[in-house]
């Protein structure tokens, strides 16, 4: 592959080339960025710049025309947020015979047009959607099935567009599934070509599954506090925002506690900061095993935890901050010594559609100072409020 210029380096003129089997060249208001090997030669013969330029001049997207001596079909494809086109060149003699070998030479590819209809597909398609065979593809009236109904619809708008405009679709991760019903994530690469007079959609799919059940176990981690096992302090705060939502909308009340394990400093000198740590997974274990699932339970510093609650009509925030105090602790014995494990607890509620997560939690904290004030071991709650309804 030869590169003429390549003037951005965010522009990945070449990464679009790589998967073009085909001659392509990529041209912009000023000259050709960049061409595949096979398209080298053609840029040498009469009337193929001067058709490029057409192009350029007369902001044509996606057009058809031949050149005497080399029979070309050209269809250029607007690279998306640029000035800058991608034209694909392919013979026009039998072009059944071309696309086949376009999608066959692709690591997984497949060709549509009218809805999805398939035209062409390469067998590493077929397998990866479990087909039995390229053929059972190809017998398909439409490639809806593997789509997924709650992608159709964005699949037709982006193929409309795609059709409309002659821009290179945006690559994009999308899950399918086969027809098996198996769930798989795929990225792809969509570009128009032309299929008898009409455009068409040729796709280069890459199974990116294992990169995003990979990406999927990294955001659960950068979300899970290591030593509890419970939400981190970001993801306490970042999703609080559906607890908020629901209340609104179900006009139902909701609780904020903060729980504060006193004395820590000491457990950890008198027993060392590993037993320290145990101490701390193991209040973890204790509080999610006190709430009711749909509580979000956290820890949002080094012994201080958070647990957001729906409340029921027949629960007030008094009582279950009270009754989280008495429970959430334990006694137990260590080298030979006991160790009373035992928390302050300040709670608030949600007091109706102007009241934020910081609000509550600035009024939370207070309450919490005050147990410690009064002697820790104990729950505080903001004065009582109504709920809004
Ligand atoms: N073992 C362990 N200790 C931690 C961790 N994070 C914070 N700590 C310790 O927690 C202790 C908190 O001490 P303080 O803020 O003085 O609070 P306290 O001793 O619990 O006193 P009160 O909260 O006033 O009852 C400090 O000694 C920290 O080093 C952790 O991940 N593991």
């Amino acid at each position: 592959m030869a590169v003429i210029a390549m003037k951005d380096l965010q522009f990945n003129a070449l990464e679009w080339l790589n998967l073009m089997p085909e001659a392509a060249v990529v041209h912009d208001s000023v000259g050709i960025v960049a061409v595949n090997a096979i398209a080298e030669p053609l840029l040498l013969a009469s009337g193929v710049l001067d058709q490029l330029r057409c192009i350029r001049q007369e902001g044509r997207i996606s057009f058809r025309s031949s050149h005497s001596h080399l029979q070309l079909n050209m269809a250029s494809s607007r690279l998306p947020g640029r000035d800058a086109w991608l034209t694909l060149m392919t013979p026009l003699s039998s072009p059944s015979h071309h696309y086949q070998q376009l999608v066959d030479r692709n690591p997984c590819a497949f060709m549509v047009h009218r809805r999805f209809k398939p035209l062409f597909a390469n067998p590493a398609f077929a397998r990866l959607f479990d087909f039995a065979s390229v053929e059972q593809v190809l017998e398909l009236d439409s490639l809806r099935r593997i789509i997924g109904e709650a992608h159709w619809p964005e699949a037709q708008r982006n193929y409309d567009t795609l059709m409309a405009s002659g821009t290179l679709g945006k690559t994009q991760v999308v899950e399918h599934h086969t027809i098996n019903g198996r769930s798989l994530h795929a990225h792809l690469v969509d570009f128009v070509l032309m299929w008898d007079g009409e455009p068409a959609v040729c796709t280069v799919v890459s199974n990116v599954s294992k990169e995003v059940r990979q990406l999927e176990k990294l955001r659960a981690l950068a979300l899970t506090d290591p030593l509890t096992g419970l939400s981190n302090r970001r993801h306490f705060f970042d999703y609080s925002e559906p607890y908020l939502v629901r209340a609104l909308e179900q006009g139902g009340g909701l609780a904020l506690i903060l729980m504060d394990i006193d004395h820590f400093k000491e457990i950890n000198d008198r027993f060392g900061h590993p037993f320290g740590d145990r101490v701390l997974g193991q209040f973890g274990q204790r509080l999610v095993n006190l709430v009711e699932e749909e509580a979000l339970a956290a820890r949002i510093g080094g012994e201080e935890f958070a647990l957001l609650m729906p409340l029921r009509t027949d629960q007030c925030v008094q009582e279950v901050a009270e009754c989280l105090c008495r429970q959430v602790g334990w006694t137990q014995t260590e080298q030979g010594q006991e160790v009373r494990v035992a928390v302050s607890v300040g709670a608030t509620a949600w007091r109706g559609n102007q009241d934020r997560l910081t609000d509550m939690y600035l009024r939370a904290d207070k309450a919490l100072y005050q147990a410690k004030a009064e002697g820790r071991n104990r729950s505080c709650s903001t004065e009582p409020v109504l709920v809004e309804s």
